[in-house]
C-alpha cells in the first residue's frame, strides 16, 4: 500500500491472473456542502447510500454507490471474514491521499446483524449478516474540513490508466449541490404494535427465568407504521438530524430498503491506539419542565432496579476493555445522558488498546453488550432466540465505518427503523432484570419508539 502523504509506493503484484486493485483518491472540497444535500442529490443511487453523523457533528460521512462489497452470512466467522477480505483488499490498494485525517480514503461502511444464529425472516432480505461496502464516492466532513474520496477497482494490467478512470468517474460528481428541498412525508395510515399483549407475557416469563446465574435479558419489540405513499428517506433523515441532534444519525440502504435511526449509544470508537466505549442502560422519561426533568434524573440515579441494569453493562465492558487495553478509564458512578425523549444512565469508558487489536476485533469482543443482549451474554442470547418473536436483523447491532488505517466508529443501532416502500418497522427494547415490571417495561419501550416515530411524522 502507499504512504498516506501521497508518495506512491507501488506494491509488487504477484498474481498471475490479473487481480483487481482498489485505487482511491482523496480531494479536499473547497466550497463546503451540506451533507444531507449531498446525500439527497444522489437519489438515483437509492439503495446504495450510507449516512453517518456522530453526536459531536465532527465526523460525518456520506457514501454513494458501491465500489466493492464485503458481505458474509457465515455466522460467528463473519467478523473474521470481513477482516480478512478488508485486509486483502487493502494490501494492494493504491491510495492518493495527502491529508492527515481519519475517515477519508478507502473506508468500509456498514454493519453486522444482531445475532447471526437467530432464524431469519423476509423482513431483512437484502441485508447480509455482515453487510459492508467501499463506496464509489464518499463525502467526509472531519473536524470541519470536507473531503471527497473516489474509489475504483481496476485490473492490475490496466493500472497505468487508473488516474484517467478516476478522472472519468469524478465527472459523475455534480459541480454544484442545491439545497435539499424537503419533501413532506406521506401521512401515516396506521401504527400497529406487533404482539403487544403477548410481549408483556413474554417479559413476565423472562422475569421468572432470572435466577442465580441469569441476571439480565434484553427484550425487544416492533411496531409497524404504514403510510399512504412511499416514505422519503431524505425527509426522515432530515427530521432525525433536526430532532435528535445529539445522537448518532445513521442510514444504510440496501436495494429498496433503508435501515435508519438516531442512536445515543456508542459501541466502540478507535482513533490510533485510543479507544472509547459507552455503558448505556437504565432509562426514565423527560420532564415537562426543568424542575421535573432534574427530579426524574435524580430518581433514575438512585433507582436500584435501573442501577442494576446499568451495572451489568459496566461490569462486562470494563472486563472486556481490561483484557485488550494497557490502561482503562472508567468513572465509578454513572452520569445522566439526556436525549430529546428519554434520559439514560451513562458511563463513558476509554483506554489505550494493545497493538494486536483491530476495530473489528473490538466489535466482536464487545457486541452484544448487556445493554442489548443481557448477562451473562450466551445464556441471555439463548433466551432471546427462544422467546423473542422478532427478527432483529441489524437492529441493536454494530453500525458504522472503518478506514484503511484502522480508525473508525460503530454505534449500537437502536432508536431505529427499517423503511421499505410505504411501511416502516421500528424497534425498541429494554433490559429485563429480576425487579422488572412488564407494564413499566412496556411503557419504556413505548418511549424508545418516539425518536423514530416522531421522525416519521407520528406522535
Ligand atoms: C434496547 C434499547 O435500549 C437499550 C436499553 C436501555 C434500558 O433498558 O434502559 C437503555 C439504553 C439502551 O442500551 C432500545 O432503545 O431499543
Ligand atoms: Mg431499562
Amino acid at each position: 500500500m502507499n504512504d498516506r502523504r501521497g508518495t506512491m509506493v507501488q506494491t509488487e503484484i504477484r498474481d498471475s491472473v490479473s487481480p483487481t486493485i482498489l485505487v482511491s483518491e482523496v480531494k479536499m472540497v473547497e466550497e463546503k456542502m451540506n451533507i444531507l444535500d449531498f446525500f439527497s442529490k444522489y437519489h438515483a443511487y437509492k439503495g446504495k447510500r450510507f449516512f453517518w453523523k456522530d453526536p459531536s457533528g465532527k465526523n460525518m460521512i456520506v457514501g454513494i454507490g458501491i465500489c466493492e462489497k464485503i458481505e458474509s452470512s457465515l455466522g460467528e466467522s463473519s467478523y473474521s471474514h470481513v477482516e480478512k477480505r478488508w485486509k486483502s483488499l487493502l494490501e494492494k490498494a493504491i491510495v492518493y491521499n495527502e491529508f492527515n485525517h481519519i475517515g477519508i480514503g478507502p473506508v468500509l461502511l456498514g454493519g453486522f446483524a444482531f445475532d447471526p444464529l437467530k432464524e431469519k425472516t423476509e423482513l431483512w432480505d437484502g441485508f447480509s449478516e455482515a453487510h459492508f461496502y467501499v463506496p464509489q464516492f464518499m463525502l467526509s466532513e472531519i473536524d470541519g474540513n470536507q473531503f471527497i474520496t473516489t474509489n475504483i477497482l481496476i485490473h492490475s494490467d490496466k493500472i497505468e490508466y487508473a488516474k484517467e478512470v478516476l478522472r472519468k468517474q469524478s465527472f459523475a460528481l455534480p459541480k454544484r449541490i442545491e439545497e435539499y428541498t424537503p419533501v413532506s412525508l406521506p401521512s401515516i395510515q396506521k401504527v400497529m404494535e406487533v404482539d403487544r399483549e403477548k410481549w408483556k407475557v413474554t417479559v413476565d416469563k423472562v422475569i421468572r427465568k432470572l435466577d442465580g446465574n441469569l441476571k439480565k435479558v434484553v427484550l425487544a419489540r416492533a411496531s409497524k407504521v404504514n403510510f399512504t405513499k412511499d416514505i422519503v428517506t431524505e425527509s426522515v433523515l432530515r427530521n432525525l438530524i433536526q430532532q435528535q441532534s445529539n445522537g448518532y444519525i445513521f442510514a444504510l440502504e440496501a436495494h429498496d430498503k433503508c435501515f435508519t435511526g438516531a442512536s445515543p449509544e456508542r459501541l466502540v470508537k478507535k482513533a490510533g491506539d485510543t479507544v472509547f466505549s459507552t455503558c448505556l442502560a437504565g432509562s426514565i422519561s423527560r420532564g415537562n419542565n426543568e424542575v421535573e426533568d432534574s427530579a426524574l434524573a435524580e430518581e433514575l440515579l438512585s433507582d436500584s432496579k435501573n442501577r442494576e441494569e446499568h451495572n451489568y453493562v459496566v461490569k462486562m465492558i470494563k472486563n472486556a476493555m481490561e483484557e485488550v487495553c494497557t490502561t482503562v478509564e472508567i468513572p465509578a458512578n454513572p452520569q445522566i445522558m439526556k436525549m430529546r425523549d428519554i434520559q439514560h444512565l451513562y458511563t463513558p469508558v476509554s483506554g489505550k488498546v494493545k497493538e494486536t487489536e483491530s476495530l473489528i476485533s473490538l466489535i466482536r469482543l464487545l457486541h452484544p453488550t448487556p445493554a442489548l443482549g443481557g448477562f451473562p451474554r450466551d445464556e441471555a442470547l439463548e433466551v432471546i432466540r427462544e422467546v423473542e418473536g422478532l427478527d432483529r436483523g441489524l437492529y441493536g447491532a454494530p453500525i458504522g465505518w472503518l478506514d484503511y488505517e484502522g480508525n473508525g466508529e460503530f454505534a449500537v443501532s437502536i432508536r431505529s427503523g427499517l423503511l421499505h416502500g410505504n411501511s416502516a418497522t421500528i424497534f425498541a427494547g429494554c433490559g429485563i432484570v429480576a425487579d422488572s415490571d412488564p407494564e413499566l417495561e412496556y411503557t419504556e419501550t413505548a418511549i424508545k419508539f418516539k425518536p423514530m416515530l416522531t421522525a416519521l411524522g407520528g406522535k
